[in-house]
């Protein structure tokens, strides 16, 4: 298993198999005080038809690379990724850990941002070709504390050529909203920028 493989973001086979298990283990490098939390709202997300990726850092192109990003690769940001084939909104499922901090105790405004950029970005590449996130508009509801989970959730809005209007939200796992994104994105009209 190579170091990027070790890292909690990617997405676990096994972890999908741990839910149906009566002593369901989570992979030993998961914060250990969050495995219960994850295990309740996992099989929640499933019933509403999203299923972990499992594959995503074996997509070729500008894919290949998504597991190195900012958001990702972050130490104290965990994520497991899952995806809803039939309309292509994307939910990281994300633990969100105490260097990410802006106000005293609270998740830094920018790394809001980055959390919604990333997921709605999974939910635009994932459905379509390469663009980039050229406009980005978040309106903050409640400051996120750190130390916990969240859930963000990303989806296509509408595509017109070139542009792609997309959404994203990013609330507790008991619905309360922290914020909520709208963002423009443009395929290039020349190079795709390798990620
Ligand atoms: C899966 C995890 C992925 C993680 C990545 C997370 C997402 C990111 O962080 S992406 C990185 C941040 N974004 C960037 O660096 C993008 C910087 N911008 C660019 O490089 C260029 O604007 C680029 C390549 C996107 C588009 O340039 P180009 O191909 O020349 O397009 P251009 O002809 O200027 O514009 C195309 C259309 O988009 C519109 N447009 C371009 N930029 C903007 C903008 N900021 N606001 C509104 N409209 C815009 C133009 O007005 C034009 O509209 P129309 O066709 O109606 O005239």
């Amino acid at each position: 298993m190579s170091s990027v493989d070790a890292h909690p973001t990617i997405v676990y086979p096994h972890y999908v198999r741990a839910l149906d298990e009566e002593k369901a283990q989570l992979p030993s490098s998961f914060p250990r005080e969050y495995s219960e939390e994850f295990q309740h709202i996992l099989p929640k997300l499933l019933q509403r038809g999203f299923h972990i990726l499992t594959k995503l850092n074996n997509q070729k192109g500008n894919l290949s690379n998504i597991s190195k990003n900012f958001v990702l690769s972050h130490p104290h940001i965990h994520v497991v990724i899952l995806r809803r084939a039939l309309d292509g909104a994307v939910i990281y499922l994300a633990y969100v850990g105490s260097h990410v901090q802006g106000p005293s105790g609270f998740m830094h405004g920018g790394a809001t941002a980055a959390l919604l950029d990333d997921c709605v970005s999974s939910a635009v590449l994932l459905s379509g070709p390469f663009a980039m996130t050229v406009q980005m508009n978040v309106q903050y509801r409640k400051p996120v504390p750190l130390n916990s989970v969240v859930i963000v959730e990303g989806y296509v809005e509408q595509t017109n050529g070139r542009k792609t209007v997309a959404g994203g939200k990013m609330y507790h796992p008991d619905g309360a909203l922290y914020a909520e994104a709208t963002l423009l994105f443009v395929r290039p009209r020349l190079v795709e920028p390798k990620m």
